[in-house]
């Protein structure tokens, strides 16, 4: 993934992306055009599109628990990346417990979209507590991060930005982009139609773990929870919360979300998928016994039933090398 550093150096990488322009299109004696790797990548990714089959096969097997977001990620994409004139970016707003697999599924859809997937040139990544921790410097990040994002589109179309910690993200901060998200063709020249937008956010967990608890009390099957159960009441609830980065946001009153993801808090049996999933990685021999050692060490709600984890599967792989 393409991180940006912190305080004013992070504008660096926007000069180069700018002064990219300028490279791209050198007429050479003979008009022979001399374009730079990176327009040139882009240009070819952007002409092979996305692969669903392969997108499909990655979610399905690599993803657990989370019927719908594959559902809805899949669809999502799928339809954007067929769609040869889109009328604005597709945005996308991923929303549950920690360590459900926000992240992992941001990863997934990068590398199906850009071969160096989270370390591409035209993936980046922005974490609110690091690009943007001052409450008093909100005009300037926004004035940086609208710099940043056109340079970056400008270089290439097709750029993929994903907003990780939403939630902590300062009110009003993301609204600056809007103006990107929107039905425009073109903004200042610019066509910000083929982009993505990834946001990444906490905010809702515990409207989808109620809708998830009230399924299985009523002994209803978790592959039952539709969509429509739930991205109403996350539309709603992410915009009257004030810690949800999209607190009355403009994005949200404007329908500038294309879709609300909703990510299921992990029960014990997708955390023994998790240790073996890692167990794999590493190259290891599953070993059933250090699959059950490593679930039960983890912590689940609520306090009477305990179904749910804690920390979903994020504190696997740490607790995997204790074993
Ligand atoms: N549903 C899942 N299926 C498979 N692996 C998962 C899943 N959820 C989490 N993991 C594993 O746990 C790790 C941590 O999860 P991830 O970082 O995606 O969580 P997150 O939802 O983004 O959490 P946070 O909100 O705290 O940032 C992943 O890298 C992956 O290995």
């Amino acid at each position: 993934m393409h991180f940006l550093g912190g305080g004013i150096t992070w504008l660096q990488p926007l000069r180069v992306s700018l002064s990219l322009g300028s490279r791209l299109g050198r007429v050479a004696a003979g008009s022979l055009c001399r374009f730079s790797d990176a327009f040139l990548t882009c240009v070819f990714l952007s002409v092979r599109g996305l692969a669903p089959a392969a997108l499909k096969l990655d979610l399905e097997q690599k993803l657990f628990g989370q019927h719908l977001a594959t559902e809805v990620i899949l669809k999502a994409l799928t339809g954007f990346k067929n769609n040869k004139n889109p009328k604005k970016p597709l945005t996308l707003s991923l929303h549950g417990w920690a360590g459900t697999g926000k992240n992992f599924v941001s990863q997934i859809v990068a590398e199906n979209l850009h071969p160096k997937g989270l370390k591409s040139n035209f993936v980046h990544l922005f974490v609110s507590t690091l690009h943007f921790p001052h409450e008093q410097k909100i005009k300037l990040y926004q004035e940086q991060l609208q710099k940043w994002i056109r340079g970056n589109v400008s270089a290439c179309a097709s750029s993929v930005f994903i907003f990780d910690e939403m939630d902590k993200l300062h009110p009003g901060i993301i609204d600056a982009i809007k103006p990107f998200l929107d039905y425009y063709e073109q903004v200042d020249g610019v066509s910000y139609c083929k982009a993505i937008f990834i946001f990444l956010s906490n905010a809702g967990g515990d409207l989808i773990t109620k809708t998830a608890l009230d399924f299985w009390r009523a002994g209803r099957k978790r592959e039952d929870i539709q969509l429509k159960d739930l991205e109403p009441v996350l539309s709603v609830g992410v915009f009257n919360n004030k810690h949800s980065g999209l607190w009355r946001s403009g994005l949200i009153d404007r329908n500038l979300i294309d879709y609300f993801v909703p990510f299921l808090p992990l029960e014990y049996k997708h955390v023994k998928m998790c240790v073996r999933a890692e167990m794999r990685a590493r190259g290891a021999a599953v070993d059933e016994d250090i699959v059950t050692r490593v679930a039960e060490e983890m912590t689940f709600f609520p306090k009477d039933e305990k179904i749910y984890s804690d920390k979903g599967c994020k504190t696997v792989q740490s607790r995997l090398d204790f074993h």
